[in-house]
C-alpha cells in the first residue's frame, strides 16, 4: 500500500466474487451478471437490462477523487456492512439494479459472525443489508439519500451461512421521499424470510453522488424533477461539498481528541 495519500488507485470492489462465496452464491451472480451484457443475433455485445453496482468500504470512495481523499480524511470510518476483515465471515452481497423496471435485487450470503438465535442470522444484520439494499436503489434512482423510515417483518429465519435474494421494489415517488418494498426470500423464491417497507428521503445537503445507468459514475438517476435540480447543483460540485464535508468531520474528530486527552 502507498504511503502517499494522493496516489490514484481503483479502490477495492467489494461486490465482486472471492473465495468464500459459495457456489450458489457464484451462480446467483453469473446469473444476474450475464443479464447486465446480452448478445445480439449478429454476435454484437450490448448492455442489457440489469447493472452490477459497485460497492466499497468508505462512503467518501463514491464521490469523484473520493479514493484519495478518503485515505487522508475518513480515518478509521468504514461502511457498516463492509468492515470486517476475514472474507465470508459478516455480510457478503452483490446489487444489481434493473433501470427500466425500477427493481433491485442483492445476492446476500450472511456469514458466522452475523449470528442471532442459534444458527440463524441477527434481525439486527437482516435489517441491514434491507436498508443498504433500499438506500442503495433509492440513491440509484433519486440520489444520495437518508433512511427516515423503515418497517420490518420477519417471517421465517434465515440459516447462517445460506445465500438469500433481498428484492427492492420502487412503489412511488413524492417530493423529496422515495417509497420502496422490500422481500427477502430463498434463492428459488419458494420460501418468504422478511418483508420490509421503507422511505427514503434526500439529503438537504448534497455532498455525494450516485451511479449512472453504467452502474459507474457519479450522476443521479431518472427520479423527480427536485433529484433533478439536486443533479444539476451535484454536478457543478460533487466532491468539493463533500471535501468541505469531510474536512469538517475531520476537524471536528481532531479537536474532540484533543480535548478528551486533556
Ligand atoms: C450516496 C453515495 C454513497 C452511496 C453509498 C451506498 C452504500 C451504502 C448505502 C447505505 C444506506 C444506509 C442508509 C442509512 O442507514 S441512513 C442512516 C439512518 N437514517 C438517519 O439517520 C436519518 C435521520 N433523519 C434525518 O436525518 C431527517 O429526519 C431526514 C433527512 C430523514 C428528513 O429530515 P429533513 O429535515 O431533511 O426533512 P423533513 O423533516 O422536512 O422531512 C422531509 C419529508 O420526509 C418526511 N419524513 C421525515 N421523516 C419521516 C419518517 N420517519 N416517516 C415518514 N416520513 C418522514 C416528512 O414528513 C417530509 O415529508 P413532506 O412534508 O415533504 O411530504
Amino acid at each position: 500500500m502507498s504511503p502517499w495519500p494522493f496516489t490514484p488507485s481503483q479502490p477495492r470492489d467489494y461486490s465482486l466474487p472471492n473465495a468464500s462465496w459459495s457456489s450458489e452464491m457464484q451462480r446467483l451472480y453469473e446469473h444476474y451478471n450475464n443479464l447486465c451484457e446480452m448478445e445480439t443475433e449478429g454476435g454484437e455485445k450490448i448492455k442489457g437490462a440489469w447493472r452490477r453496482l459497485p460497492s466499497y468500504n468508505r462512503s467518501l470512495k463514491y464521490a469523484t477523487g473520493g479514493q484519495c481523499l478518503s485515505k487522508l480524511l475518513q480515518g478509521k470510518a468504514r461502511i457498516f456492512t463492509r468492515n470486517i476483515e476475514e472474507q465470508g465471515a459478516g455480510f457478503e452481497y452483490v446489487v444489481f439494479v434493473n433501470k427500466q423496471e425500477k427493481t433491485c435485487v442483492c445476492v446476500f450470503q450472511a456469514g458466522h459472525l452475523l449470528e442471532g438465535p442459534p444458527g440463524h442470522v441477527h434481525g439486527g444484520a437482516i435489517a441491514t443489508i434491507i436498508d443498504s439494499v433500499t438506500g442503495t436503489h433509492a440513491t440509484y434512482l433519486s440520489g444520495p439519500v437518508m433512511t427516515a423510515n423503515l418497517t420490518v417483518n420477519y417471517r421465517s429465519p434465515i440459516p447462517l451461512g445460506s445465500v438469500v435474494l433481498v428484492h427492492s421494489s420502487l412503489d412511488k415517488t413524492e417530493g423529496r421521499k422515495t417509497f420502496l418494498s422490500c422481500q427477502v426470500t430463498s434463492t428459488d423464491g419458494s420460501k418468504m424470510h422478511t418483508e420490509a417497507t421503507g422511505i427514503a428521503c434526500l439529503c438537504p445537503l448534497v455532498w455525494a453522488t450516485s451511479w449512472d445507468s453504467d452502474g459507474q459514475s457519479s450522476r443521479c438517476g431518472d427520479g423527480s424533477s427536485y433529484c433533478s435540480e439536486r443533479t444539476a447543483e451535484a454536478k457543478q460540485s460533487p466532491w468539493a461539498v463533500g471535501v468541505l464535508f469531510e474536512c469538517i468531520l475531520f476537524l471536528n474528530d481532531q479537536f474532540s481528541k484533543t480535548f478528551t486527552s486533556h
